[in-house]
């Protein structure tokens, strides 16, 4: 019988190790990639594309289901050709990630060119962001996030802050550089804390105005200068709706490309139910209140088409899957559901 444990661990272990070898060749191939000019120049004509046209990306729809096609660099160079365009093009794509074989991935913005041309010629539509990474399966919208932040960030570096000289971006896009003052500037994210009060039976929900009718999310707020995760998340609690966090924990972090690339930092917290009486910061917030974990497991189960009344009220709902604020209002409704058992 150990025998027979000992064989199968062994075929685990090997399992592991080829796994990790996989994926740390590809993260070395990557870096390679990022630093080496003419690598990256070559890995162009083999590579996969992702279409964008002003930071919109280009998607197809199959029957109801939506797709994010990759299109190889002699599709790209069919495309230039019908706007006479040259294949130099190619080179303003930046390079985001690269396939188990090591096929690499770049995201092209064809903004300057006639939208209704490419999407006529390649059968699809340019969606915006917003719409499009609810929309496509989960594993494309990270993709699409972090493909459109990326143009994004190049899109608003095209200088240099202390000389105002153009800037000079690599092969990979993964830096520009001012040959004037020697700085070199990197794509930037803005951490921001996202967290979920509770008092032990209840958890504290907000409505920013800018929200859809009916949906309530997590508190957030962007770190400030110099604060540490847990510094922020006292301090936008306090701010937003006059509560003291006796204690908190992390839960995990996502990429947010609105209003342009955040790091999301998920965080738990807890408040003494004895001073759980909100103070709302009516300059930020509509609406904050405490749900019980009945109305929140049926406000998961509303889709927002859903959520509106008769009387034009609409019931809560909360945000889909793919933000980081649904995943923290899943794990305490798992953590209640595990305290009542
Ligand atoms: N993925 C998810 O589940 C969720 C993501 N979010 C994201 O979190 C982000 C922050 O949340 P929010 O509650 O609005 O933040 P805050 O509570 O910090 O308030 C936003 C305001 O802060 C100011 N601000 C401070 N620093 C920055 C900065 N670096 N960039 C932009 N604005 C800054 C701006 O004010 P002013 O314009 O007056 O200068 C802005 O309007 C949002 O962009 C939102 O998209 C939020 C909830 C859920
Ligand atoms: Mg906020």
């Amino acid at each position: 019988m150990a025998a027979i444990y000992q064989a199968a661990y062994r075929r685990v272990s090997s399992l592991i190790c080829r796994l990790h070898s996989t994926y740390v060749r590809k993260m070395r191939y990557l870096n390679e990639l990022k630093e080496d000019d003419s690598l990256c120049r070559q890995a162009q004509t083999s590579g996969t594309f992702y279409l964008f046209h002003n930071l919109s990306p280009f998607l197809q729809k199959v029957g109801e289901k939506y797709f994010v096609p990759q299109l190889s660099a002699a599709e790209i160079k069919r495309i230039l050709e019908k706007f006479k365009e040259t294949e130099q093009w190619i080179e303003m794509s930046v390079l985001i990630g690269c396939s188990d074989e090591h096929v690499p991935r770049f995201a092209l913005d064809l903004g300057a060119l006639e939208k209704s041309v490419i999407e006529s010629e390649l059968k699809g539509s340019f969606t915006n962001l917003q719409k499009a990474l609810f929309v496509v399966d989960g594993k494309d919208s990270p993709l699409l996030a972090s493909a459109q932040s990326l143009l994004q960030w190049h899109n608003s570096h095209q200088y240099c802050n202390k000389t105002g000289q153009p800037t000079q971006r690599n092969v990979s896009g993964s830096k520009r550089v001012c040959h004037a003052s020697g700085i070199t500037y990197y794509p930037q994210m803005s951490p921001v804390i996202i967290t979920l009060v509770s008092d032990g039976s209840r958890c504290l929900l907000a409505r920013q105005p800018s929200f859809p009718q009916g949906m309530y999310s997590a508190l957030s707020g962007f770190c400030d200068m110099g604060e540490n995760v847990e510094e922020a998340v006292h301090r936008e609690v306090a701010e937003e709706v006059g509560l003291e966090v006796e204690s908190l924990w992390y839960s995990s972090s996502q990429h947010w490309p609105f209003p342009s690339s955040c790091l999301m930092i998920a965080c738990h917290a807890i408040v003494r139910a004895q001073q759980a009486e909100i103070s709302m910061n009516k300059l930020e917030l509509e609406e904050a209140r405490w749900f019980g974990l009945e109305e929140i497991v049926e406000g998961l189960k509303r889709e927002p088409r859903s959520s509106k009344q008769d009387d034009g009220s609409f019931l809560p709902w909360f945000p889909p899957k793919q933000a980081i604020a649904h995943q923290l209002i899943c794990e305490w409704v798992k953590q209640q559901t595990s305290q009542l058992a």
